[in-house]
């Protein structure tokens, strides 16, 4: 294939930084890429990520697009996509996925440990709050919005003590030494995709697919997401709700596994830690399976925790009475 490929990026460091990566393995292999500037909502708006519509702000402008031929492919962070199908277009390859744990960048180089009670953590995540106000009840979080810069701003300004982020986007920046503790699976389990790419095209394009399934997928990285994205899917079905999933195989051992997440041994197996906290349904479920099947996987372990719901309400995937309504804010 000698054509050249229009590779549509986001302007923000982070997603420059991302489709950068992209376009020099795709090079690397010998072909020509052209990288092409897309303004999305994302990265647009000041308000709150479910206010603009929760998953999909950052992905649709690219997506647009894709679908007008303006772009032959686009680099998504996977964490940040939807999990619904998109018409006409495909991932054609999930790269291998980072270290996919949180860090906390913290005032001092204080650890989540050493922070004293009542330092004040900004982070826009429900599923990050909820799993810092388990490991730290006497911590104080606050919502903030904002690019990793903007964020690590609001700590060397002082107005925060900390704040936590994923630690693949800092390796992406080259600020990982800004890093002041990695936060253990245990106290911190990620959002389901994240420290992956999505690379997606046309679905038509064929030619295109093959080449960037050869050039650029890992196809252990591609089975744990979809189990963790299974999971999503299966909970987010109308209630705002913060939910975290990790899958590992032999293949994709990440330090710091804590023991509750037993890692596998064959290659051929995938792990799945799901930590959900609803209102009504707050908890950490294990499951093993075939890493040939991952959209089993977790779709199981979805339902084994919904299982433990109201069975009047199990049917929405809501607690009874969450009057919350709209599509999952998991996007940080
Ligand atoms: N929510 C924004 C976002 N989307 C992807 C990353 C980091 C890279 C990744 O997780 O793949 C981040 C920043 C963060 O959460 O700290």
């Amino acid at each position: 294939m000698t054509r050249a490929l229009r590779l549509g990026t986001r302007a923000s460091a982070l997603a420059t930084s991302q489709s950068g990566w992209v376009a020099d393995q795709l090079r690397a292999a010998g072909h020509e890429v052209e990288l092409v500037h897309v303004r999305t909502e994302g990265d647009v708006s000041r308000a709150s990520l479910s206010e603009i519509g929760g998953t999909g702000v950052f992905a649709s402008a690219l997506r647009d697009a894709l679908r007008a031929g303006r772009i032959d492919l686009a680099v998504h962070s996977l964490k940040d996509l939807p999990t619904a199908p998109e018409p006409g277009l495909v991932v054609a390859a999930v790269p291998e996925r980072e270290d996919p744990r949180d860090v906390l960048v913290a005032r001092d180089g204080l650890t989540l440990e050493g922070l004293p009670a009542g330092s004040v953590v900004g982070t826009g995540s429900p599923r990050r709050a909820a799993q810092l106000a388990e490991a730290r009840p006497d911590l104080v979080v606050q919502d903030i919005r904002g690019n990793v810069d903007t964020r690590i701003g609001l700590v060397r300004s002082g107005e925060l003590d900390a704040v936590v982020l994923a630690r693949a986007g800092l390796a992406r920046l080259g600020r990982l030494e800004e890093a002041t503790d990695v936060l253990p699976l245990e106290t911190m389990l990620p959002a389901p995709g994240q420290g992956a790419l999505a690379v997606e095209c046309a679905e038509a394009d064929t030619e295109l697919r093959t080449l960037l399934a050869d050039c650029l997928e890992h196809a252990p990285t591609r089975a744990a997401v979809e189990a963790e994205r299974a999971v999503l899917a299966r909970l987010e079905a109308g209630c705002t709700a913060p939910v975290a999933a990790l899958a590992t195989t032999a293949m994709t051992t990440t330090p710091g596994t804590p023991s509750t997440h037993r890692e596998p041994v064959r290659d051929d197996e995938l792990t799945l830690t799901v930590f959900v906290a609803l209102p009504a349904l707050q908890g950490r479920h294990v499951a093993t399976g075939s890493s040939a099947f991952p959209v089993s996987l977790g779709r199981a372990a979805a339902e084994h925790l919904l299982s433990r719901l109201d069975p009047v309400d199990a049917a929405s995937g809501c607690p009874a009475g969450d009057p919350s309504r709209g599509s999952l804010a998991h996007g940080a």
